[in-house]
């Protein structure tokens, strides 16, 4: 079993890769990019692509939900969860008086802007494929480099050869990152009790009430959503579809009905998989809306049409 991951070695992906469900044993690969841990799974140069999907802080990481969202379909097989801190990191020798730009991932940068803007106001942040990739550009290249500190975590820069220049410099404490593990398409795995299901839809077209009549899927069989994010088309301006994590399995009979919903009133929709939940909660259906209540409907409805009294 082969397993990628956005690397290099030291990333916060590299945590959850090695924590992934179901792939003790597997081969571990780093790789530079989200586009190439899922392009490898495309092209069957490995079995898995564990990749950071959202942040608690910073919401969606959009390389994911993109890749995810088009081209060939791939499937969610489960979550890690990642806590995530941060250090300030430099080549030996530099002070932190001395910093004019931090280099880091996207998401990192925006966690610890708050910190960077108190404590190196002139900054400029220089955005890099990963927290690990920035260490190792700075840490690596001999003479001029893109930033003189990265955000990473600590053993990045340890391994890098950098000095710490501060630690704890996340706004938020207790931040988490959310990571995926993706395979190429597959029935999901059994329904557990607590599941999370993500799909990826569009809209009708452009009207009031397209995205109350998305959302009503969900509602009126008593589904909560964990996760929707917006992420646009890259047609025409306005045009979006909608990245959505809910409650439950697809298996589950309200979560069935709700897609076969979404079937119905959008264009398009994207089941990307039924999993087990990191945080192994167990929801309870609203009345009416649990495997039992969907169960007698269909009971008493096979009744009615037999002719048999439905009470
Ligand atoms: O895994 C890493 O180290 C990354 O650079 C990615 C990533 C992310 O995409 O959110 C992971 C954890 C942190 O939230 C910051 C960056």
């Amino acid at each position: 079993m082969r397993l990628v991951y956005l690397g290099p070695p030291g990333t916060f992906t590299e945590v959850a890769a090695g924590r992934a469900p179901g792939t003790a044993g597997a081969e571990r690969v780093p790789v530079a990019s989200v586009d190439a841990a899922l392009n490898a799974v495309r092209e069957g140069e490995a079995d898995f692509a564990v990749v950071p999907i959202e942040n608690s802080v910073e919401g969606g990481v959009t390389s994911t939900l993109d890749a995810l969202g088009a081209g060939r379909p791939l499937s969610i097989r489960a979550e890690v969860l990642v806590p995530v801190t941060f250090v300030l990191a430099a080549r030996p020798g530099t002070a932190l008086a001395d910093v004019r730009r931090v280099g880091s991932h996207p998401h990192a940068l925006a966690q610890c802007r708050g910190w960077v803007a108190e404590h190196l106001p002139a900054a400029l942040a220089v955005p890099a494929l990963s927290t690990a990739a920035a260490a190792q550009v700075l840490g690596g290249a001999a003479g001029e480099a893109p930033y003189d500190a990265a955000l990473c975590a600590e053993p990045a820069a340890l391994a890098a050869g950098l000095e710490v220049l501060a630690r704890d410099v996340a706004d938020n404490a207790g931040a988490v990152t959310r990571f995926v593990v993706v395979g190429r398409p597959a029935a999901p795995p059994p329904p557990t009790g607590s599941d999370k299901t993500t799909v990826v839809a569009s809209l009708a077209e452009d009207r009031s009430g397209a995205l109350l009549e998305l959302l009503e899927q969900f509602a009126t069989r008593g589904i909560n959503l964990t996760r929707i994010e917006s992420r646009p088309q890259g047609t025409e301006l306005g045009r979006y579809t909608f990245s959505i994590d809910c409650e439950g399995h697809v298996a589950d009979p309200r979560v069935s009905e709700a897609l076969m919903g979404l079937h119905r009133v959008c264009p398009r929709v994207r089941y990307l998989g039924s999993y087990p939940r990191a945080d192994g909660l167990a929801p309870v259906p609203p009345p009416g809306t649990a495997d039992a209540d969907f169960t007698a409907a269909r009971a008493w409805l096979a009744d009615l049409l037999s002719g048999r009294p439905a009470t």
